[in-house]
């Protein structure tokens, strides 16, 4: 499978909003968009509200990363906004997991669910022939520019070996520091899909079609060393 890149538009310079999704419509899989209450993880970032008004110049699906205590209060303003995916934390969903997997399909998007560096994947055995994605994050959830958590490397090994042993269809996803010191590694255990932030992406250079030029050129070398 073509490794899919899913830029983090919380990272980008939200000085120039259109202008980047403008160049990153041509460029990137799909657009990952971390919305957080202050409760789940202590940070506020991006809303419903941005997923609608940057949909007028979206090409590509929009990735919702619900990083809030209440997923259930997000469905439907978020698949009013626009939205591709709906994904909400494992850790937020277990007392209605077959419930929020139902309402977020029967609002017409595709479902995700996110874990925590400390969630293992057994916690969501039950379910997980149901998703569409699943995002194993690299970093504790809140922030940017977080180092590496590299006992996530065998999770991911798992996430793909439970995919090819029982024909999921889900894609697996990393989320947190995925640049060029980790995209090799995060490739050879089977990541899918790369959100790429400040570090892999954004801080490469001012100029993001530079930046995202050297991004590819970083991941072929990685990947081909
Ligand atoms: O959900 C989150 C953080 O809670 C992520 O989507 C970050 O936006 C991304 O990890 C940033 O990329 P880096 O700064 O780690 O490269
Ligand atoms: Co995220």
């Amino acid at each position: 499978m073509k490794p899919l890149f899913n830029p983090s538009l919380m990272c980008m310079d939200l000085l120039n909003i259109k202008e980047q999704i403008e160049i990153l419509n041509e460029r990137a899989d799909m657009y990952h968009v971390d919305i957080m209450d202050g409760h789940f993880v202590k940070n506020i970032t991006l809303s419903p509200d941005f997923v609608k008004a940057i949909s007028k110049v979206v090409k590509i699906p929009m990735d919702c990363h619900l990083m809030v205590t209440d997923p259930d209060d997000y469905i439907e303003s978020l698949a009013k906004a626009g939205a591709g995916y709906i994904c909400p934390h494992a850790e937020t969903i277990n007392s209605d997991a077959f419930r929020i997997i139902n309402k977020i399909r029967a609002n017409g998007c595709k479902v995700g669910v996110v874990l925590n560096p400390a969630t293992p994947l057994s916690y969501i055995q039950h379910y997980i022939h149901l998703v569409d994605k699943i995002t194993i994050m690299s970093v504790d959830p809140g922030f940017a520019g977080q180092p590496f958590i590299r006992e996530m490397l065998s999770k991911i090994a798992e996430a793909k070996r439970l995919k090819e042993e029982n024909g999921y269809k889900y894609i697996i996803e990393v989320d947190g520091s995925c640049n060029s010191g980790t995209f090799k590694e995060l490739a050879e255990a089977g990541t899918e899909c790369f959100i790429v932030g400040t570090s892999g992406l954004f801080n490469l250079d001012e100029d993001l079609t530079v930046a995202w030029d050297k991004m590819i050129e970083n991941f072929n070398a990685c990947v081909n060393a």
